[in-house]
């Protein structure tokens, strides 16, 4: 479990990026921050494994507050996928993927040899294991991003727009997969996003943000759709995608799809991965 305890940033230059937030992020559950350019959410993620530390307020990680921990630590315990991927464009895939759990400590040789399972398990064939990053599609580089995250096999999954820079067909599929690793793994994770469409089809909890990291609404899918709390949210919602209304249909395979305005279907919500 993740806790933001009245949490506020100031930065040096005086803008207050977040006021006295305070959130429970169950564990094993992926939370979506979702809001405009500029409403904290990256800054509210980053506080998770203390690349920003907070101007008051606590994060804490199972009762423990974060600032009472080794930063190097923390961060090599908890993934992190960043929108570029952010691979080293001068190692190849498998070393990308080996190169946090050999600073861990563990044999160059089992790293690799995990490395190749991991690209299975974010279904890259193992073929690509000795390409450069800039020899790989955007999609394939964005799985390599979430096999290396998931190196140390963290209990946390950090995720800032990680799908941000890729087509919509691919990112699409991008979703979908993350649905079925976070069936499959269970981590806890932070996902950031604009995408209101995105947020729904891969969160248990939604959050929306306003300006100055203070909340809009926060809840499941269905909850926010079918309960706005304010006009803002109700804007937020269904301006995001040219003011097509989303909302949600029950398919005859009891999937539930978010569906927009012109009855595409714009995401999917999963009680049951074996429907889908
Ligand atoms: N290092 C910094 N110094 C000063 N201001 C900062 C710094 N980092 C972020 N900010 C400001 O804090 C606010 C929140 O930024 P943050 O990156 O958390 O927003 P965001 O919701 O993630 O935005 P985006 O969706 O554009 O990434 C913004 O006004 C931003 O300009």
């Amino acid at each position: 479990m993740i806790e933001f305890r009245n949490v506020s940033k100031r930065f040096a230059d005086g803008t207050l990026a977040v006021e006295d937030f305070s959130l429970v992020l169950p564990s094993h559950m992926t939370t979506v921050f979702v809001g405009s350019s500029g409403s904290g959410k990256t800054t509210l993620l980053r506080m998770v494994n203390r690349m920003v530390e907070p101007t008051s307020g606590q994060v804490l990680i199972d009762d423990v507050d974060v600032a009472e921990l080794d930063r190097v630590k923390l961060r090599r315990s908890i993934g992190y996928v960043l929108q570029a991927g952010g691979l080293l464009p001068h190692r190849r895939v498998v070393d990308n993927i080996a190169t946090v759990p050999i600073l861990n400590g563990v044999k160059r040789s089992k790293a690799r040899a995990d490395a190749l399972l991991l690209l299975d398990t974010v279904g890259l064939d193992r073929e690509l294991a000795e390409r450069y990053p800039s020899q790989l599609s955007g999609g394939q580089q964005q799985r390599v991003g979430v096999a290396r995250a998931l190196a140390s096999d963290p209990n946390i999954l950090l995720m800032d727009e990680p799908f941000g820079a890729v087509d919509p067909i691919v990112r699409a599929e991008l979703q979908v997969e993350l649905n079925r690793l976070h069936d499959e793994l269970g981590k806890t994770t932070v996902f950031v996003t604009h995408d209101v469409s995105e947020a729904f089809a891969i969160a248990d909890q939604v959050v929306i943000m306003r300006q100055g990291g203070r909340i809009a609404q926060v809840g499941t899918p269905a909850e926010i759709l079918a309960a706005p709390a304010d006009d803002f949210v109700a804007t937020f919602i269904g301006a995001d995608r040219d003011a097509r209304r989303l909302h949600l249909e029950e398919r005859p395979d009891g999937a539930t799809i978010v569906v927009d305005g012109d009855g595409r279907p714009a995401g999917l919500l999963v009680d049951d991965p074996q429907g889908v």
